[in-house]
């Protein structure tokens, strides 16, 4: 078996299972990297006077990971800017937000070539190479350019969004060149994967060819659809974690003849966090007789605190849960609890099994794992019920989710009502097809279809020297 050296801009080394901190992304390697021989190389989050290529090394749970200190500018313009204030408003459908500033653009090339050079060393002659994400689409020309003629696979963890949308990104062909260095490029799902072929054909006079391949720049590379899973196995091992049982009796005691309702998100706007309260306090307004038999406990560390957009987010969402509050709170009950802290994954196991409802509401989202873990959680003899976003990858496979328009307050408050009223019958039919669909597609399965394709694929180049 070839060596996999992982690349994303997130690297979180392995901890021990539940530790884990925020981010799905990080989630979902360190989980699938814990079987695979190999390095996972990426950004140290530590930033220095000037930039060294210094690599520190470290093995954790049986994983190397590989990482490298960004400087100041680079971490400015690459991550806050580029990455952060460009590619993901437009691939959020977030145009209004998205600043094109030509210096970010130039820290995003720096820092690609940067990690290039810095990875190139590392890698040997048999190793599949896979990148990750919005960060990085760069990397795999970089690397060709460094004579590098392994296999080498991108994953885009976020959406690819419509034609007109990518459109408006200055230099967008070359972007979207730059993709066709790799052999194999995944999707969450297939319709982000049809936005990425109509782009290319519209725009690129690019050529699909049979079998998922597509001809463009004069290159061909294979595209397909990888949607992410979690490690379900592993969500229901931690419900039996002394700290699971510990949030979830907290929980249990806080919403004795009450229901709890519970939203996990990192805050951002892509989330739907504004929507999502106005949608609970419509339910409030619609529900006299139930108010005081909920809960709606939202948990969202704070994100990407560089970015104006993501403070002015909190700012919002500081100001209206204090006046959902304010307006309907008694001296025994308000109805939101809204932290900012950042939970361990075995307590959140915990928070979702104490819930009656998970709502999962972004506006738009690649996957979104919380709704997965979220099914993963429950008590399959008395399991909550999961209302999600048709904007959410996550929908295309949770069908019997209740799925919603989280831009529609109403939808909101009649799917909270519809959830607090389900029978046990509909909650258990439901949530066994969801629970089958996410241990099926799971994180190995994920992994696992990805890294065959990328290794099913002739090695086009002529192979290194050694
Ligand atoms: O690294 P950060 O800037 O702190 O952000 C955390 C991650 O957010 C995004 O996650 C995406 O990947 C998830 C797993 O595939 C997916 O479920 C979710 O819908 C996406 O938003 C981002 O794409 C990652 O690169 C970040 O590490
Ligand atoms: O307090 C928190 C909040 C979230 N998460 C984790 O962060 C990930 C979020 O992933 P998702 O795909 O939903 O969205 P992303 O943040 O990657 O956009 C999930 O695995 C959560 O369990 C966490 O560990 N602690």
């Amino acid at each position: 078996m070839s060596r996999l050296i992982v690349v994303s801009n997130r690297v979180t080394p392995p901890a021990a299972k539940g530790e884990e901190s925020v981010g799905g992304l990080a989630m979902a390697l360190a989980a699938a990297l814990r079987e695979y021989s190999g390095i996972w190389f990426g950004w140290s989050g530590k930033t220095t006077p000037e930039f060294t290529g210094q690599i520190q090394m470290q093995k954790a749970e049986g994983v190397t990971v590989a990482t490298v200190d960004l400087e100041e500018a680079d971490y400015q313009e690459y991550y806050n800017g580029f990455a952060n204030k460009t590619l993901w408003p437009l691939c959020h459908y977030r145009i209004d937000l998205a600043a094109y500033d030509r210096a970010f653009g130039e820290g995003y090339e720096r820092v690609n070539c940067r990690f290039a050079e810095t990875l190139r060393p590392l890698v040997e002659p048999d190793d599949l190479i896979w990148v990750h994400d919005y960060h990085l689409i760069p990397l795999g020309r970089e690397l060709r350019r460094l004579d590098v003629k392994n296999r080498i696979g991108f994953f885009l963890h976020v959406p690819w969004p419509a034609h007109q949308l990518v459109a408006t990104l200055p230099r967008h062909r070359q972007l979207v060149q730059s993709l066709f260095d790799y052999d194999l490029v995944g999707f969450q799902t297939e319709e982000y994967l049809q936005a990425f072929e109509e782009y290319v054909v519209a725009e690129a006079g690019g050529e699909r060819l049979p079998g998922g391949r597509l001809r463009a720049f004069g290159r061909t590379m294979q595209v397909g659809a990888f949607p992410i899973g979690i490690d379900a196995a592993e969500f229901a091992d931690l419900q039996r974690s002394p700290r699971a049982r510990r949030t979830h009796d907290i929980m249990a005691a806080h919403t004795v003849f009450r229901s709890l309702v519970v939203g996990v998100d990192r805050l951002d706007y892509s989330k739907g966090l504004e929507e999502r309260f106005l949608g609970f306090e419509r339910f409030l307004a619609d529900h006299p007789e139930l108010r005081r038999e909920v809960l709606f406990l939202q948990v969202a560390p704070v994100s990407r605190e560089g970015v104006e957009a993501y403070q002015e987010i909190r700012a919002r969402l500081d100001a209206l849960s204090g006046r959902i509050n304010g307006e309907y709170a008694d001296l025994d009950w308000n109805p939101i609890r809204y932290v900012n802290r950042n939970y361990r994954r075995d307590e959140l196991a915990g928070l979702y099994r104490a819930a009656r409802v998970g709502l999962v509401t972004p506006l738009r989202d690649g996957m979104n794992l919380v709704a997965k873990e979220f099914v993963a959680a429950q008590n399959p003899e008395n399991p909550g019920v999961l209302i999600l976003s048709r904007f959410a990858g996550a929908a295309n496979q949770m069908k019997e989710a209740l799925l919603i328009n989280p831009n529609s307050p109403e939808e909101i408050s009649e799917a909270l009502m519809r959830a607090m009223a389900m029978e046990l019958p509909e909650r258990i039919r439901r949530w066994r097809a969801l629970y089958e669909n996410v241990s099926r597609e799971d994180v190995t399965a994920w992994r696992d279809s990805f890294v065959h394709a990328l290794e099913g694929l002739e090695v086009r180049r002529t192979a290194l020297a050694s």
